[in-house]
């Protein structure tokens, strides 16, 4: 058992930053700051923090190191373990299942023995890295068996599980092999949290019915009102809390002179097209990318856009290239592209921009602004944090946002144009409303919505979270300190 140690530890698949190699082979670390690490990093850094994840690439052994204060573990994953634990059981298995399996789930044994064996080794590097009584936040889907592993290794910690996708309903959970290993894994946590009530109140069922144990059966809230499930003489608490983003930083990047003229250049570049919209996500078959390129066709193919003043810009992020499914729904995608420029574009002047790869920040931001039209329709998410990035970038008022009711944001952002993405017609219908929007409309949903995100950004959720794990009923954890205030964010 560790003497010494950190305070506050973080176990999340990825570390904060990624290993890059560059092409005269020298590697050098290439911070990858997220939202999660944003809203982590004033706790991490005033409580001897430290942040378990793999590097990013395989076969890499690197001890641990400091970096401005905050301690990065990595732990090293081959290149079967990246095929086997990454992509199969994460990507491939729960992944889908998790996600409503738009795809069909693999349900392969040896990729499980891997998730397993990885699983122990984030859980055996934890142990090691946690002081006596540490706080201990484990991160998602694939690390769901670290929170029981870290308990037999380390019973002083007290251990916050996240997850950052949906859980499934029962009727699909039940498809999983390792159904019990899993539920059983997260039963290891003192507090297990998710996006929406819904999913903890899957749980709260999967719990009763596959460990056998007693739970409460009230309703769970929205970061109050928690779910118990009984093990043993240890209570173990469930309860939803939205993640969002550092939406400040965003409104107040959105108002600064050269991202507004950079967006202004954008639209000159397009040629001053009446409306542009906009997609922004990872090039995943969750998104539903294929869903809103289908209503655009359509929509131009009924004369009800005209190509002339509409133009799409999807920016797709390459994202688990080769698993198979993935690949897959690339070459779809990219000929639905093909063939709604074949149709519709004339020489200097395409309707569809697509591009495969990442912008910079404040590019993003930038695209954000320029974008009349921001155009979010997953078939599932489990949040959706573009949909809250495009509110917090809109200090304009202008803008709409078209929304899969079928997100976590969704139940936050009800003056979007919202969709349900299984309905094409609820798609053009909602992208039409969105398009003739009037400003005087467009301005009191906007402002509506940014009242949501402002009030309520990551660094709220990190804190909600800390202190229902630690029963403080504070915003701040009373042993955790932070150097950061918070306050509601006011709107303009
Ligand atoms: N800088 C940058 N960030 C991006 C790009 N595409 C997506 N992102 C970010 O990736 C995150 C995606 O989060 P979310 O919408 O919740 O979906 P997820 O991909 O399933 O986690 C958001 O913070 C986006 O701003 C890009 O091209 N450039
Ligand atoms: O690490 P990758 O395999 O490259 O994938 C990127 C991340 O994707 C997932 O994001 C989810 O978390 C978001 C924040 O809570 C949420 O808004 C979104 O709906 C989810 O899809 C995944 O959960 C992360 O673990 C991945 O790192």
């Amino acid at each position: 058992m560790a003497a010494a140690g950190s305070d506050f530890v973080v176990v999340a698949n990825r570390l904060p930053v990624d290993l890059d190699t560059a092409p005269d082979g020298t590697q050098r670390w290439k911070k990858s700051p997220g939202g999660l690490v944003t809203a982590l990093e004033p706790i991490l850094r005033s409580n001897h923090g430290a942040w378990v994840g793999w590097p990013g690439i395989p076969d890499v052994d690197v001890d641990p190191f400091d970096e401005d204060g905050l301690e990065l573990v990595p732990v090293g994953l081959s290149a079967r373990e990246v095929a086997d634990y990454y992509e199969g059981f994460s990507n491939a298995t729960l992944w889908p299942l998790y996600h409503d399996v738009i795809v069909r789930p693999v349900y392969d044994r040896t990729w499980w023995e891997a998730y397993v064996e990885v699983n122990r080794r984030f859980a055996e590097a934890t142990s090691k890295t946690a002081a006596q009584n540490a706080t201990v936040w484990v991160q998602d889907y694939q690390l769901q068996l670290v929170p029981k592993m870290l308990r037999m290794l380390r019973p002083d910690l007290t251990i916050g599980f996240f997850l950052h996708i949906p859980f499934p309903p029962v009727e699909l959970f039940m498809q999983m092999p390792w159904r019990t290993e899993i539920v059983e894994g997260l039963l290891g946590a003192d507090l297990i949290g998710f996006h929406l009530p819904g999913g903890a109140q899957n749980f709260l069922y999967l719990a009763r019915r596959l460990a056998g144990q007693p739970t409460s059966r009230g309703s769970v809230g929205v970061r109050t009102k928690l779910g118990v499930v009984q093990v043993g003489f240890r209570d173990v608490r469930v309860g939803a809390f939205p993640i969002s983003i550092d939406s400040g930083d965003l409104d107040e990047k959105s108002r600064r002179k050269n991202v507004r003229d950079r967006a202004q250049q954008m639209r000159g570049e397009l040629g001053n097209p009446k409306t542009i919209m906009l997609g922004v996500d990872r090039l995943d078959y969750t998104k539903g990318i294929d869903v809103r390129l289908n209503a655009f066709l359509e929509l131009l193919t009924e004369g009800r856009v005209d190509p002339e003043d509409v133009v799409m810009i999807q920016i797709a992020t390459p994202s688990r290239e080769r698993v198979e499914s993935y690949k897959h729904m690339r070459g779809e995608i990219e000929s639905m592209v093909g063939r709604i420029n074949g149709e519709f574009s004339r020489v200097g002047h395409s309707v569809v921009h697509y591009m495969h790869r990442g912008v910079p920040r404040d590019e993003l931001t930038a695209y954000y602004l320029a974008a009349d039209v921001m155009l979010v329709t997953p078939l599932r998410d489990g949040m959706n944090l573009v949909a809250k990035e495009y509110v917090a970038s809109r200090s304009d008022l202008g803008g709409s946002l078209v929304l899969s009711e079928f997100t976590g944001a969704a139940a936050e952002l009800r003056q979007a144009y919202q969709c349900n993405p299984h309905d094409l017609n609820s798609v053009k219908d909602a992208m039409v409303s969105a398009i003739e929007q009037d400003r005087e409309t467009g301005r009191r949903y906007m402002r509506a919505m940014r009242r949501q995100v402002l009030a309520h950004d990551v660094d709220r959720w990190a804190r909600s979270f800390l202190s229902a794990l630690n029963r403080t009923g504070d915003d701040v954890p009373s042993h955790l300190v932070s150097n950061r205030e918070i306050g509601d964010a006011e709107e303009e």
